[in-house]
Parts: structure tokens; sequence; C-alpha cells
């Protein structure tokens, strides 16, 4: 009874979700071809501005409010052995990113964004004025030796997700971005990966935190061991998440949809965001269209995972930390693509001859 209410209320926000808006990209065609440049030349930039543009249904939509939500949760695989650091190491950056000390605190000041710190799983016990307490668990289960959480927690991660873009969309927030913070995720993403692309688990895992070849290696056989023990339904991405998944995993993933049920662009950060970017997409296929990928991550089968999900990173700069470092960046480009937009002079107003 409990589980159909969450998934009815799912199934209703998943309705919402709607192609882009036709009319509002013709529009901002006509106005990019009227800028005193050749037809096309600013690339990726007007690509933005037009996907902008179909996301919000307004050529010049207002996204000055933007927030990184970094949802952080543990790992029960991590058990296993299969990161270069402590699980203790999941609270302790959450007590940073509260603090203002991590990477993405620092490049979300610099690029005018609010980092909102969700705890939807971390084993320990944290207080803090500026936290998004929703824990659901103290961590998952580990993988390698059952399901990591119910079918039913799955559902409600993937609820506080999308509540969470309510709350945010309430006070005025129109741009999005995904963040993370859980040691042993990238094993999570990888088995996520693995089932949902069908690749093997030697093509999906890499070395995360920065693991050496021997660990790897046994990370790669957990991995199959997880996929082998929990048999998840490829068809099937709510039971995926539920057996070999992650709560901010899972999250994350709400997160996605509850942008897209709002006509909010959310831009997508590393590996882990692009498994949850994955389960979104197989939940609501439209939901592709509002997102916009961000960087490149050196962990080594990001690019395939983007490949699977049909999203193009704009920026390489061979980072590999998450925490959504390589979407605050990318807001640099989006404000970039909205100022160009507002602010060129067109052929006619500055006097210059078309082509
Ligand atoms: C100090 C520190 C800060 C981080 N910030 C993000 N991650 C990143 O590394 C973790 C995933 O790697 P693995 O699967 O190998 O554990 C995640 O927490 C991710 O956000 C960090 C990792 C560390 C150690
Ligand atoms: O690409 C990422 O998001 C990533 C890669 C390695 C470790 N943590 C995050």
């Amino acid at each position: 009874m409990v589980q159909s209410n969450l998934c009815t209320q799912f199934a209703h926000e998943i309705g919402r979700i709607r192609p882009l808006d036709d009319e509002a990209m013709r529009m901002t065609d006509v106005r990019l071809g009227n800028l005193t440049k050749p037809p096309g030349s600013l690339g990726k930039l007007e690509d933005i501005a037009r996907q902008l543009a179909g996301i919000t249904g307004e050529v010049d939509p207002d996204l000055s409010r933007k927030a990184i939500i970094v949802m952080a949760a543990d790992h029960g695989v991590c058990a296993e052995g299969i990161s270069a650091f402590p699980a203790d190491v999941t609270p302790q950056m959450v007590m940073n990113f509260l603090s203002g000390g991590a990477a993405v605190n620092v490049l979300a000041k610099q690029a005018g964004a609010d980092v909102v710190c969700v705890d939807i799983g971390v084993n320990a016990e944290l207080e803090h004025p500026d936290l998004y307490a929703r824990k659901l668990m103290h961590g998952t289960n580990n993988m390698a030796q059952g399901r990591a959480m119910e079918h039913d927690t799955a559902v409600q991660a993937l609820l506080t997700g999308i509540e969470l873009v309510e709350t945010l969309w309430n006070k005025g927030y129109r741009l999005f971005a995904t963040g993370e913070m859980g040691i042993g995720n990238t094993t999570a993403s990888a088995a996520v990966m693995s089932v949902l692309t069908g690749c093997s688990p030697e093509e999906a895992a890499g070395r995360g935190t920065g693991i050496d070849d021997a660990r790897l290696a046994h990370k790669i056989e957990v991995i199959r061991r997880s996929i082998a023990i929990n048999e998840p339904n490829v068809e099937d991405p709510f039971d995926v998440l539920g057996k070999i998944g992650g709560l901010e995993i899972a999250g994350l993933a709400g997160v996605i949809l509850g942008a897209a049920a709002r006509r909010c662009p959310v831009v997508i950060d590393g590996f882990i965001s692009s498994a949850a970017a994955l389960i979104a997409a197989r939940m609501a296929p439209d939901a592709v269209q509002y997102m916009i990928g961000s960087h490149l991550s050196n962990e080594q089968a990001h690019k395939k995972l983007l490949d699977a999900i049909g999203l193009a990173p704009v920026i390489h700069l061979d980072m590999r930390l998450g925490e959504g470092t390589g979407a605050a960046l990318c807001f640099h480009l989006i404000e970039a693509a909205q100022r160009l937009l507002r602010e060129m002079a067109t052929f006619d107003s500055a006097g210059v001859s078309r082509g």
C-alpha cells in the first residue's frame, strides 16, 4: 500500500515531463542568426542558448538563482575494500562542504551558485543548521552480499530528490546541478552502468579516488559478484537502483527528473552524476533534453556512459573529483551563452553587412 502510494506520486511527477518548446527554440535561432557573427560560429554556446529556450519556453530566461545539490551517502560495499579512502571521509567531507572548504564550495562561489548539502544516507549522525537532513539509511547494505536497499527506499530517495527541487524552486532557483559525496560510489555507479548499458564490469570500472591495479582488479570482481548475486532486471531501472545503486545516486536521479518536470535545466557533473542521469533517462527518456553534460571526467568509463545517455560534455579538464565541480564550471558557460544572446549587437543595430 505504502509502496504503491510512493509509486503513484512518482508516476505523477514523471508524467509532467514534456518535450522541449519548439517555438521558443525557433525564436532563439532567429535571434542567433541576427547577431553580428557568421551563422553557427559560437558553436556549442549557441546550442546551449537554444536548449535553455526549449527547456524554459523563454528566449531569455532568468536563471540567476542556481543551486548545486550535493547528495551525500555511504556504501556498504566499502567493506570489500574498493576505494583508496576510508568511509569516514564521507561525513568528514559533508562537514567540509558545510564549512565552505571543499572544491565545490570554491567553484560554486565563483559561479554565483549555492551549494545545497543533503544527507540522504550518511553513516554518521550529522547536525548543522545548513544541512538538509533527509537520511533514509545509515549507508546502503553491502551489495556484494545482497540488495543495497529495499525497492521502497529507492523510490523514497527518488522522491527526496524531487522534493528538494520543489523546495528550491519555491525559493526562486531555476538552474540546478548535480553533485555527490560518498566513498565507494564509483563502484555502485559502475555496477549500474554495466547492467543498464550491457558493458562488462571491466569496461565500467575505473580508479575512483585513485586505486592501484590490484585494487582495480578486485573492484571489478566485486562488481561482477554484486551483479551475479542480485540479478538486477535491466528492463527495470528501479530494480537496478535498489539492488546495486546508492542513496545519493537515487536522490540525484530524482533531482534530474524533478528539474525536468519543472522545466528547469539540470547540469550533470561527473561519473556518479552520470550514472544517476542514465537511471533518470531510462525512467523518463524526455528528461535527457533537460540535461546539460558539463565535463568529461578522467574516470575511464565516463565517455561511454555519457554516450549511452546521449550527452556531449562541453569541458575537458582531466578532472575526476565529483562533488559538482565540473557542473559548477559549466555554469560560467551557460551564463556566457545567455549574455551573448542578450547583449550582442545585431547586423541591423550595428550596421554590419550580412553575408
Ligand atoms: C577527500 C575526498 C574528497 C572527495 N570529493 C569527492 N570525492 C569523490 O570520491 C568518491 C568516489 O571515489 P571511490 O569510489 O573511489 O571512493 C566520492 O565521494 C566522490 O564524490 C572525494 C574523495 C575524497 C577522498
Ligand atoms: O567523475 C567523477 O564524478 C568522479 C571520479 C572519480 C572519483 N569521484 C568522482
